[in-house]
């Protein structure tokens, strides 16, 4: 028997550190939402006791590193399943790039390994298992649009933000998102994004405000670490991008755009300075 689960990219509208905590994690205050940018996997029953993963991928590790690995092991382990399983991963959403592609291929492996093996797992342990695997796996495995506290495991789904085109750009460059928290200085922070009035302006389904009230408090550090993702958030401005923000720790930028007419524009304006550059839908 086979399964078939799509793990779209995530973005953060709205990223804020409230401390370092003794754990040496980083409390967090985001929103997070999905795009119709997506990596696909397919889950094969093995009589064996394995895990075997392809891709066609050449940049990413197929052993234990890889997080869908992890995933199958762990509900493996935890639900004392014997029979193995082959995942083929169908890459699309660039790697190491703030967009949580890992992360959502860790959570579509637990969603549809609890379909193949039929163990009934309901989603809140789902979420449980996933913290296990990483911060924003618990979101990867609802989707949606949510509130997430914590270290971004404590989850509250809020409405979707109006339609819209998404575009993306990412350099080439690599961004380790422990380095990115770890030079985070929350004493130099000159203002926070404020949730209250982003969750407000996604209620009202006000484009222009959702817009308005994009932040990231870790776009200092990674701006600053990496000038060509100021440049290409500065060239995602000039290009009439409604709103603009990195992604998490980075290195992807993303513009909100309202009217369709912009949007190839603004695609093969940002060409011109990176090749990996998408122009998808929000997922709502
Ligand atoms: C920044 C964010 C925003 O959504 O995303 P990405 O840029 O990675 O996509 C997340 O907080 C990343 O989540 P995730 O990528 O799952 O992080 P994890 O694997 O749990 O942690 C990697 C490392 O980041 C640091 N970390 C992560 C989360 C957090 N709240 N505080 C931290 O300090 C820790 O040093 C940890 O060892
Ligand atoms: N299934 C996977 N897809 C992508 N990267 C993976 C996967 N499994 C492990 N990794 C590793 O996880 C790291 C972070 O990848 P990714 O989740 O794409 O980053 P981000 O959270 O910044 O978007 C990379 O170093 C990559 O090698």
């Amino acid at each position: 028997m086979k399964v078939y689960e799509k793990a779209p990219a995530k973005i953060n509208l709205m990223l804020d550190v409230l401390h370092k905590r003794q754990d040496g994690y980083h409390e967090v205050e985001m929103v997070m939402t999905m795009v119709d940018l997506a990596d696909r996997l397919e889950m094969e029953e093995l009589p064996r006791d394995t895990i075997i993963i392809s891709s066609q991928a050449g940049y990413i590790p197929l052993d234990e590193k890889n997080l869908a690995f992890q995933a199958a092991k762990l509900i493996k382990d935890r639900y004392d399943v014997k029979q193995g399983v082959y995942i083929h991963l169908d890459k699309k959403i660039p790697v190491a790039a703030g967009l949580a592609g890992g992360s959502s291929d860790a959570a579509a492996t637990l969603r549809g390994l609890n379909r193949l093996w039929k163990l009934n797992i309901p989603e809140t342990e789902l979420q449980e298992l996933g913290a296990e695997l990483g911060s924003d796996v618990p979101f990867c495995v609802t989707g949606g649009t949510a509130i997430a506290r914590g270290r971004g495991e404590k989850l509250e789904a809020i409405a979707n933000p109006p339609q819209c085109w998404v575009v993306l750009a990412k350099p080439p460059i690599n961004v380790s998102t422990a380095d990115v928290y770890g030079r985070f200085r929350a004493d130099k922070l000159q203002s926070h994004p404020s949730m209250t009035q982003m969750v407000q302006a996604i209620e009202q389904q006000n484009f222009h405000e959702v817009c308005g009230q994009l932040g990231n408090v870790l776009e200092d550090v990674t701006l600053s670490l990496y000038p060509e993702v100021y440049q290409l958030k500065d060239a995602m401005i000039k290009l009439g991008a409604d709103g603009v923000l990195m992604s998490g720790s980075g290195p992807t930028v993303f513009g909100l755009v309202s009217k369709e007419s912009k949007v190839s524009r603004i695609y093969n304006g940002l060409r011109g300075f990176c090749k990996e550059v998408y122009a998808v839908r929000m997922l709502t």
